[in-house]
């Protein structure tokens, strides 16, 4: 039997869960008391935060440094088309604010960062991970452990999903843990470049909701699980039982521990630093930028050659949604895998790749020219977002 009593109103607002076997008066009393951490109010963040208002988790703090823009409203549903512009922490916070007055919400408006994490996520109960880059997840795991706090995190990415609970129950693992060494940053696109169905967002961000208050109000069973969704499969959930911690794990194992300090750890570079630039890869050859053309001399040579070839690399779902008139769709892996059966190699042809950021394109001038291919062959310096930026305000961005 709960001791507490609410304010009159709250009997009201969340008397349709306070009737659930196992939740009860002291599972909303639990809630109030609570203190949630969100890091990232984007696509998973927005989700998460809405329903952990709704229910009345009693105070959460919102870490976000970036500012609400057009692209994000497909998924990023608290914020909306008059809030473009302001930071995201400040647009959740006015959303909740409007779901349940009463939650205290702390907007910040910093990233988190090694020299700032701990101080930040220390007065919370439980911390969020809704954000979507390695060196961020790492430091989210660390500082979690440090705190001694559960980590509820998510990540999503095309029409997939994953949850998991780090530092949490018996001897739940730590990131660390389960992923000890970072993915090859290539290999890490972020939802800008690879793609994301919003309601995947919605889904993993409302799982992670779901066990923050399971945690609080004690109904969670403490068990460790990674559990991975698959919009295209069915069924689309699969879970994995977790083992314990790693007694090797550098940040939380037993063996002593080999993390060091946290705001003196680098974790960028940890990750492998930036998205590595085709300069840095090695993959740019001497006197590089006489095979680029920027936008607008692009524009001059479509008007003025009448032997030039467009050659547009993206997806062709991409290549579905907007493309320059008289572009040829030929996608990256196709060409690369077999370059001279899809553009000829012809040296009166003057031939131009362009892709949507300008990155594709590069490494198709680099496979023609490979197959044997001479004349003019060059690609759009900044892709389709250049030509949308420089030559014509009207061509769809993404
Ligand atoms: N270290 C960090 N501190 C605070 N917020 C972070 C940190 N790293 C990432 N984030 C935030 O996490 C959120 C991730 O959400 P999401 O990937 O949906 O959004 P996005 O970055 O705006 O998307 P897009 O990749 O389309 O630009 C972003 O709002 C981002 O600013
Ligand atoms: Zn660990």
């Amino acid at each position: 039997m709960s001791t507490g009593r609410l304010p009159l109103e709250d009997y009201q607002r969340y008397g349709r869960q306070m009737i659930l076997d196992g939740f009860g008066l002291e599972g909303q009393l639990k809630l109030q008391k609570a203190s949630v951490a969100v890091v990232g109010a984007g696509g998973l963040g927005c989700p998460a935060l809405q329903y952990l208002a709704a229910a009345g988790v009693g105070k959460l703090g919102i870490i976000d440094h970036d500012v609400v823009e057009l692209s994000n409203l497909q998924r990023q549903i608290l914020h909306t088309q008059e809030r473009i512009g302001i930071p995201k922490a400040v647009s959740a916070a006015e959303a909740i604010k409007q779901i349940n007055s009463r939650v205290e919400v702390v907007p910040i408006t910093s990233a988190l960062l090694p020299t700032n994490a701990l101080d930040l996520l220390e007065p919370y109960d439980i911390i969020l991970d809704c954000t979507d880059n390695a060196p961020t997840r790492y430091l989210l795991s660390d500082t979690a452990v440090q705190l001694g706090k559960p980590l509820v995190s998510g990540a999503a990415q095309k029409y997939d999903g994953q949850l998991c609970i780090y530092n949490y129950g018996e001897n739940g693992p730590c990131y660390r843990c389960l992923f000890p060494k970072p993915t090859a940053p290539e290999l890490a696109g972020s939802c800008a470049e690879v793609g994301i169905l919003g309601v995947v967002t919605g889904i993993i961000g409302n799982l992670q909701a779901l066990e923050t208050i399971k945690i609080i109000t004690g109904l969670h069973e403490g068990k460790a699980s990674l559990l991975i969704f698959s919009a295209l499969s069915t069924p689309p959930f699969r879970s994995i039982k977790l083992r314990s911690k790693r007694p090797t794990c550098p940040a939380c194992g037993v063996e002593g521990q080999k993390v060091g300090r946290i705001s003196e750890t680098d974790y960028v570079a940890f990750c492998g630093g930036d998205r590595p630039d085709w300069v840095s890869k090695g993959m740019v050859v001497e006197g590089r930028t006489e095979y680029r053309i920027t936008a607008k001399e692009m524009r001059h040579v479509l008007q003025s050659s009448p032997t030039t070839r467009l050659i547009d690399v993206r997806p062709p779902v991409e290549y579905g949604i907007c493309h320059l008139p008289n572009s040829i769709n030929v996608p990256l892996n196709e060409l690369v895998a077999d370059p001279t059966s899809f553009v000829k190699i012809d040296e009166e042809l003057e031939t131009y790749f362009v892709c949507r950021l300008g990155n594709d394109s590069q490494l198709a001038v680099d496979a023609l020219r490979s197959a044997g291919g001479k004349g003019i062959i060059k690609d759009v310096v900044g892709g389709l977002r250049a030509w949308s930026k420089d030559v014509d305000p009207d061509f769809p961005v993404y």
